[in-house]
């Protein structure tokens, strides 16, 4: 198996019933993608997304899950819940959360280890802030969050990993192609050990990915696709990423 080639959008805190529409766009300008196509809309959009979906490949996810699977913990969403709405996959550890809720590598490990319990594909997510990658700490901040936010049993088939600089995140900057390599290839040696079949986990890259730079990034060695954040909101914009992806090698 080789990684799984995946665009996948997330909506963050953005979009309602009627941005609905969008997924009527991409199903109509992809009827078959050449690429696994996935939208992690706002949990209470999953459900009815996944039923505009309909038969199409495309797939819906999450962006966040509690570690249990219910209880009380009041505003939280399991990945049984997720999982029952529809979601195949779940975006964890997203750095937006590690800010706003202080998630730990442990927290998120946590969460990987319920995601993959209820059946859904995790996507974990690791990054460097500009601090530290000015202060040369770049290939051990993201080992250490790699160590510690996969969790045990993770695999090719119910785990993603992407790599989002914290500084590139709604930007517009990027880094370059050289410093998104060296960390794609550091992240494969790292998985060598944890995960059996570490050369096909999927790594993708996130930050101001547009379809402008989507396929000189997809170009690179160990991007088998990306996490896309603003220009996943409109079909236009999107679609030239999902092309991107199908025409990369
Ligand atoms: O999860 C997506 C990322 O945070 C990237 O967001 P962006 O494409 O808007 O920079």
């Amino acid at each position: 198996m080789a990684p799984r080639k995946l665009a996948a959008g997330n909506w963050k805190m953005n979009g309602d019933l009627a941005a609905l529409a969008e997924i009527d766009l991409l199903r109509e300008a992809y009827p078959d993608p050449g690429c696994e196509v996935l939208i992690c809309p706002p949990a209470l959009l999953v459900h009815p997304m996944k039923e505009r979906v309909g038969a199409h490949k495309m797939t819906v996810g999450g962006q966040d899950c509690h570690a249990n699977a219910s209880g009380a913990h009041t505003g939280d969403i399991s990945a049984v819940q997720l999982k029952d709405a529809g979601a195949a996959y779940v975006i964890l550890g997203h750095s937006e959360r590690r800010a706003d809720h202080g998630e730990t590598d442990a927290d998120v490990a946590a969460k990987a280890a319920a995601a993959h319990g209820a059946g859904l594909i995790a996507i974990i997510c690791v990054g460097e802030t500009e601090a530290q990658r000015d202060a040369d700490e770049t290939l051990a901040v993201i080992g250490a969050q790699l160590a510690g936010s996969l969790p045990d049993g993770a695999s090719a088939a119910n785990t993603v990993i992407a790599y989002e600089p914290v500084w590139a995140i709604g930007t517009g900057r990027t880094p370059t192609n050289e410093q998104i390599a060296e960390v794609h290839a550091f992240m494969r040696e790292q998985l060598q050990g944890r995960v059996s079949d570490a050369g096909d986990v999927a790594l993708l890259y996130g930050g101001s990915v547009k379809p402008g730079n989507a396929t000189e990034i997809f170009a690179i060695a160990h991007v088998d696709g990306a996490l896309v954040g603003g220009a996943s909101l409109k079909a236009a914009d999107f679609g030239g990423i999902i092309s991107a992806l199908e025409a990369a090698g």
